[in-house]
């Protein structure tokens, strides 16, 4: 036998030897998502009400939204396994990897999702929790077991089960659907694109790999850049509708038009003047863009200008 064939062996047979440790477990719940979950979903909370959200509610509703979308991470984890071995950014995950079983991470996702399902319905109230579980079947069924799958439309689809936890956060507080959470929701849903595709574009050849139907790999890099900013100023436009219809003040519309700035200058020069780290600058833009952007709707509900 070669060397490399008796080290690709004996890498295969440690597998099952591996320590797990809590950190492993940490990992399928996408802990760095869930917190931007969690923050829309809190911006969600407090502009639901103009006095402070009752503490019961602010922390059962953080729990059990942030233990749904940690259960349908780890399910995400388990139905992808096999993909995420191909390609190079996943090939290292635990499920992946074989250092956590098949049967270990359902069971720690049936927790989750028994313990979050339990305080929303328990502490907040049951739309929530139905509306939580709603966003749990939508990620971890209906988008990573089929969509993903089917068509390069599977973020633009499945990007509402990530968008709807502004709408969990209102409906924890006044246990009803309001037309300005929906807002919220438009707004997270329309970044999902240009957020995901600036990935897929640096990773298309992971995608190719994995036989997953990205819009990169379908219809190429130039139309899916196209398609960036296309969504990219939509955003852009109905960043403007918070304003617009009163829910939020001039602080926010300062700081949107800012972020929703740079958002559209990056768009527009990794289609006309890219560099070979655009498409991951703009990823990483994308994040600290809905993260700060979050943050001002909350600035600007407590210190209206
Ligand atoms: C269908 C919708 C979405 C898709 C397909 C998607 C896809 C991805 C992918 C592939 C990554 C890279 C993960 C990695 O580096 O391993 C990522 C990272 C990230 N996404 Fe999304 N995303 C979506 C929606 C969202 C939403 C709604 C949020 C939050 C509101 C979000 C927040 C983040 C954050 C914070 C990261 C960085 C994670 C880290 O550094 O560990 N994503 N996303
Ligand atoms: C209750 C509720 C709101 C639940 C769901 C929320 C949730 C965890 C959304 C995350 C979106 C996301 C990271 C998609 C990437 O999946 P991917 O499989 O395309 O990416 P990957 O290759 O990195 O796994």
């Amino acid at each position: 036998m070669s060397k490399s064939a008796l080290a690709i062996t004996a890498k295969k047979i440690a597998i099952p030897h591996q320590r797990v440790s809590w950190r492993d477990y940490y990992e399928l719940t996408k802990p760095r998502v869930v917190m931007l979950l969690l923050l829309t979903a809190l911006v969600g909370m407090c502009l639901a009400t103009t006095s402070w959200v009752d503490p019961q509610i602010l922390v059962a509703g953080m729990l059990g939204i942030g233990l749904l979308s940690s259960s349908a991470a780890v399910i995400n984890h388990v139905v992808d396994h096999k993909i995420d071995s191909l390609m190079a950014r996943t090939f290292n995950r635990p499920v992946a990897k074989g250092k956590i079983s098949v049967q270990s991470a359902l069971g720690f996702a049936l927790v989750l999702a028994i313990i979050g399902f339990a305080a929303l319905a328990v502490f907040v109230n049951m739309l929530t929790a139905w509306l939580t579980l709603l966003g749990l079947v939508g990620y971890a069924f209906i988008y990573t077991m089929y969509l993903k799958r089917a068509t390069p439309q599977n973020i633009v689809i499945g990007g509402l089960a990530g968008a709807i936890p502004p709408l969990l956060g209102w409906t924890a507080v006044t246990g009803e659907i309001h037309a300005y959470a929906l807002l919220l929701v438009l707004i997270v849903f329309t970044w999902t694109p240009p957020h995901f595709w600036a990935l897929a574009i640096h990773r298309e050849k992971d995608y190719a790999k994995a036989k997953i139907p990205m819009l990169p790999n379908t219809h190429g890099i130039e139309f899916t850049k196209t398609c960036i900013i296309l969504y990219t100023v939509l955003m852009c436009l109905i960043c403007v509708l918070p304003y617009l219809t009163g829910m939020s003040g001039g602080l926010y519309l300062a700081g949107s038009t800012v972020l929703n700035g740079y958002f559209l200058y990056m768009a527009l020069k990794l289609k006309f003047k890219p560099e070979p780290g655009t498409a991951m600058e703009t990823f990483r833009f994308s994040i600290i863009h809905l993260m700060v952007l979050f943050v001002v709707l909350l600035v600007d509900h407590y210190i209206p200008y």
